[in-house]
């Protein structure tokens, strides 16, 4: 397999076009799940307050032999955190529970509009960010206007949106957005969560041209979409088969016909009406 390539993000970082989802990877199990995903060439971990596993994730970088500066680590401040001081707090327990001392990407995991505390939760972000705990800002489940909203208030741009994105849901007009500020997009769920969507007939007739698996198709089309999708895997394997992707190109044709899956979301994950504390 070869390297995972990488991207520049808007604040001159770099970020893997492909990383690990470790929603579920917990206790011992987790932390050696993760640790082969390292050990095979991963070097984006996506984690989250409410995931429950950030010290897995921390013991995981310990273990593995790349180095903390060949690793991006991802977490996520959960709805009960927002607010400006509260965020910062937020952020310093993800370091005490990683044991790491910063985060490489910190996100808003979920905008919850009804709160309305986005915004503040977006100032304290860029305290940490100034004060060293966090190298990037960006947030997770946001609408083209909750971005706008922060751009406007605090003239700083997310590097990231990580969003629901798979073929069955392609944000196309979000996607638009986000190149047109330099947002980079990732990809929540990019699998669908092994849905039918691995048996799509399109799917499985593009893995026989290519010789690859419908998943790997599926990953591909989300590279070449210019999102970094972070498809979770338990099994070694089966991690390698998904990172294994960036030996083959699909045609434009082939990447938008993939797109043409489009039938929705997987559940009723709408920003704008679903909240997560
Ligand atoms: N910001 C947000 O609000 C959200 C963020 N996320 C993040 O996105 C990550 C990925 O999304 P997730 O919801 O986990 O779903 P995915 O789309 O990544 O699907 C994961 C499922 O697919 C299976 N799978 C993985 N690889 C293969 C393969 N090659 N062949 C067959 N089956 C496979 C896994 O099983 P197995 O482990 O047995 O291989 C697991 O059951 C999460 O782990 C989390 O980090 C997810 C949801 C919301
Ligand atoms: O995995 C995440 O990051 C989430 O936000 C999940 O809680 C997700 O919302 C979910 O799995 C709900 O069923």
């Amino acid at each position: 397999m070869s390297a995972i390539p990488t991207v520049t993000l808007n604040d001159g970082t770099w970020f893997p076009e492909l990383g690990l989802g470790t929603y579920n990877l917990r206790g011992e199990e987790g932390i050696a799940a993760m640790t082969a995903a390292i050990d095979s060439g991963y070097r984006l971990l996506d984690t989250a307050v409410n995931y429950e596993n950030e010290r897995e994730v921390g013991e995981a970088v310990r273990r593995s032999g790349a180095g903390r500066d060949a690793l991006r680590v991802t977490s996520k401040i959960p709805g009960r955190h927002h607010g400006r001081t509260e965020a910062v707090d937020s952020i310093k327990g993800s370091l005490d529970a990683l044991g790491l001392d910063r985060i490489d990407l910190q996100l808003i995991h979920w905008p919850n509009p009804s709160v309305g505390k986005y915004v503040d939760t977006w100032r304290g972000m860029i305290d940490a960010r100034e004060q060293g705990l966090v190298r990037s800002i960006g947030v997770s489940n946001f609408t083209e206007a909750m971005i706008t909203e922060l751009i406007e208030e605090t003239g700083v741009v997310p590097v990231v949106n990580q969003v629901e994105l798979h073929p069955y849901f392609p944000q196309g007009a979000l996607r638009s957005f986000h190149a047109m500020h330099g947002i980079r997009t990732e990809s929540w769920s990019p699998l669908a969560r092994r849905s039918e969507l691995l048996t799509e007939q399109l799917l499985t007739e593009l893995a026989t041209v290519y010789e690859v698996t419908p998943t790997q198709i599926v990953l591909r089309w989300h590279t070449q979409l210019g999102s970094t999708p972070i498809p979770k895997s338990a099994d070694p394997d089966r991690q390698r088969e998904n990172a294994d992707v960036f030996g083959f190109r699909l045609t434009d044709e082939q990447v938008d016909a993939i797109s043409a899956l489009e039938r929705g979301r997987l559940w009723d994950g709408d920003p704008l009406t679903h909240e997560e504390m």
